[in-house]
């Protein structure tokens, strides 16, 4: 954990420039500004916000800002050096940069000859002019410049004199700091450990011999050999002082440094500060929130802050953690805003099941014969094809069963679906008829649906209503099913799940059947009662965060 003599580590976040270069990924101004303000209130130093003149998105962007400024952060405005032979001053691209309004500027050069001369068509003269031109310009108009220097490591191996010249060239036309970026993301650590201790060492003598101020080092890595974090981590450890990255790793190709397994990193075990704890408790969240508002699913097994980056699913494992969690963690969940979730399945033992039990609310205990009979009972149903691990409301119905203690609300005496396919017409209509026993009282009813699973709920919550009028609240969220054999064509096994919800609570149950509608049905129906249950023991069967495993799904019906 950091303290007050924690060495202080400048967190640089370019989520909204590089981070939007990922394929896939798109944002509005509004997006824009949704992100930038919460992760100034994460307390990241700079955020890079876009390039303003590449595109009307990021002019905006930045007048918005000007309008309503951020309360913690730098915003940064990026941009490349000048053209070829051109005039800093007279660049259109450095006019919109310093309409921008920001007090930094971060400037792009080139470091490696083979860009200078193939990219850019130019001398290798003439590029260090631009870098020059560029630099002075923005400090002669008050902007403070960080310096990246793009493609410093590959430009470093090639040619060193050159690279280092470039930098030398950033350091006399006063960027404050200069970014080493491993823009191919080719690097390897030990390569990037040697090469910023001597970048380091040059510098200081530079600055030294031109009498100035020394430049920090900062770090800018991509992903492509799945290294960016080691690498940064790396370059810290060899004295870099800026760590650029992005929330969830988005960026150009493979993504950039992952800034929300970075800073756990660098803050928990490198023991340098970045931002407060209180802000590192809420690193889960912001990342979930800026998944959302770029609309990509959170990576479930991102390390930190995915929902499976502390969930025990083994046995053995969840044995241990019960005893004491650092028998299978690297870190408390909550440090990051996280969580310890226990799986069930047949990968489980006694210490799971009881686990679940308790967050459960069930009281259960190891010495109860019931434990075991749990245990045992739900192991062959998942050698059934059941997989109650996406389906927590089916284990708990199968835990009550097997204490006897299950609630029978009603009593489903059969059911009929109709479906009409009626050639040519792009959706089909489905017509349900259950009869349903509730307290000796039998009921017959009859709804229509989109599709016959929809029908089959709507009828079941027609007969049930006037007994149970909270059955109005509930919803089917979400269905699917998974084909589990299919190699035994319209034999094969189905398995559904049903995600329900009452505006507050969302649970899942499952089901199992040759038939589909039957592994449906057993599923509406777990849903049904599993939310019945939640009524007269609501606090006893809260689950707070079920999911549905997408890679579960073959087919879909809403
Ligand atoms: C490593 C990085 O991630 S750097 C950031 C990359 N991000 C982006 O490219 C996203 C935003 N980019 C854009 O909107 C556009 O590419 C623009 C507006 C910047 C430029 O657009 P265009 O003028 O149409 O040119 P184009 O997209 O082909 O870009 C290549 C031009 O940039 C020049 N260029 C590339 N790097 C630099 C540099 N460091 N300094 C000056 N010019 C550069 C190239 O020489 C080329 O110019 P030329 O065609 O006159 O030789
Ligand atoms: C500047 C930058 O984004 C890179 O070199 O990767």
């Amino acid at each position: 954990m950091t303290t007050n003599s924690s060495p202080q580590l400048w967190l640089y976040d370019t989520t909204l420039r590089d981070g939007t270069q990922r394929e896939g990924l798109s944002v509005s101004i509004e997006d824009k500004l949704r992100i930038a303000r919460r992760l100034d209130q994460l307390g990241v130093p700079f955020i890079e916000g876009g390039w303003p003149g590449a595109n009307p998105k990021d002019v905006q962007f930045f007048w918005q800002l000007q309008e309503d400024p951020l309360k913690n952060s730098e915003i940064v405005a990026f941009c490349s050096t000048r053209r070829p032979h051109t005039n800093a001053a007279s660049e259109p691209m450095l006019q919109a940069i310093l309409a921008a309004g920001t007090r930094w500027v971060t400037v792009f050069g080139k470091s490696w000859d083979l860009h200078v001369t193939t990219g850019l068509k130019t001398t290798l003269e003439e590029n260090l002019a631009m870098i020059r031109d560029t630099i002075e310009y923005l400090g002669s108009q008050g902007r403070r410049v960080i310096y990246d220097a793009e493609h410093w490591f590959d430009g470093y191996k090639h040619n060193p004199d050159y690279a280092l010249k470039t930098l030398e060239t950033a350091i006399a036309s006063g960027a404050e700091w200069l970014v080493l970026c491993d823009t191919n993301g080719g690097t390897l650590p030990h390569e990037v450990t040697e090469i910023v201790q001597a970048v380091n060492h040059h510098s200081s003598l530079v600055a030294d011999k031109a009498q100035m101020k020394i430049p920090q080092i900062g770090i800018h890595t991509h992903n492509d050999s799945d290294l960016a974090v080691a690498n940064a981590l790396a370059a810290v450890m060899a004295g870099a002082r800026m760590v650029q990255g992005t929330i969830n790793g988005y960026g150009e190709r493979c993504g950039n440094a992952n800034l929300c397994s970075l800073i756990p990193n660098l803050q928990l075990k490198l023991g340098y500060s970045c931002i407060g704890e209180d802000e590192l408790a809420q690193l889960t969240e912001a990342s979930r929130f800026v998944s959302e508002v770029v609309n990509l699913a959170p990576d479930e097994h991102a390390p930190f802050v995915g929902i499976s980056a502390f969930a025990h699913k083994g046995g053995i494992h969840v044995s241990a953690v019960e005893r004491n969690p650092l028998t299978y963690e690297h870190i408390q969940p909550e440090q990051v805003g996280n969580r310890r979730r226990i799986v069930i399945s047949e990968q489980s033992g006694i210490s799971n099941v009881l686990a679940k039990a308790r967050t459960l609310g069930i009281e259960l205990d190891q010495r109860q014969p019931e434990a075991r009979q749990i245990l045992q009972k739900m192991k062959d149903l998942e050698s059934e094809g059941y997989q109650f691990e996406a389906a927590e409301a089916s284990f708990a119905l199968l835990m009550y069963e097997a204490l006897g203690k299950r609630q029978k609300f009603f009593e489903i005496k059969g059911f009929q679906v109709h479906c009409d396919l009626i050639a040519g017409k792009e959706t089909t209509n489905s017509l349900a008829t259950i009869k349903v026993s509730v307290n000796g009282e039998n009921i017959l009813e009859a709804a229509e649906g989109i599709g016959p699973v929809a029908a089959l709920d709507a009828a079941l919550r027609k007969a049930l209503v006037k007994f149970y009028p909270q059955i109005a609240e509930f919803e089917l969220t979400d269905y699917k099913v998974r084909i589990l054999n299919g190699n035994t064509g319209t034999t094969a096994k189905t398995r559904a799940l049903v995600q329900s919800g009452n505006g507050h609570q969302r649970w899942t149950t499952l089901g199992v059947s040759t038939n589909i509608l039957e592994a449906s049905y057993q599923a509406v129906v777990a849903g049904l009662e599993y939310g019945l249950l939640l009524y007269s023991q609501p606090k006893a069967l809260f689950i707070s965060s079920e999911k549905l495993k997408s890679q579960n799904t073959t087919v879909s019906e809403s």
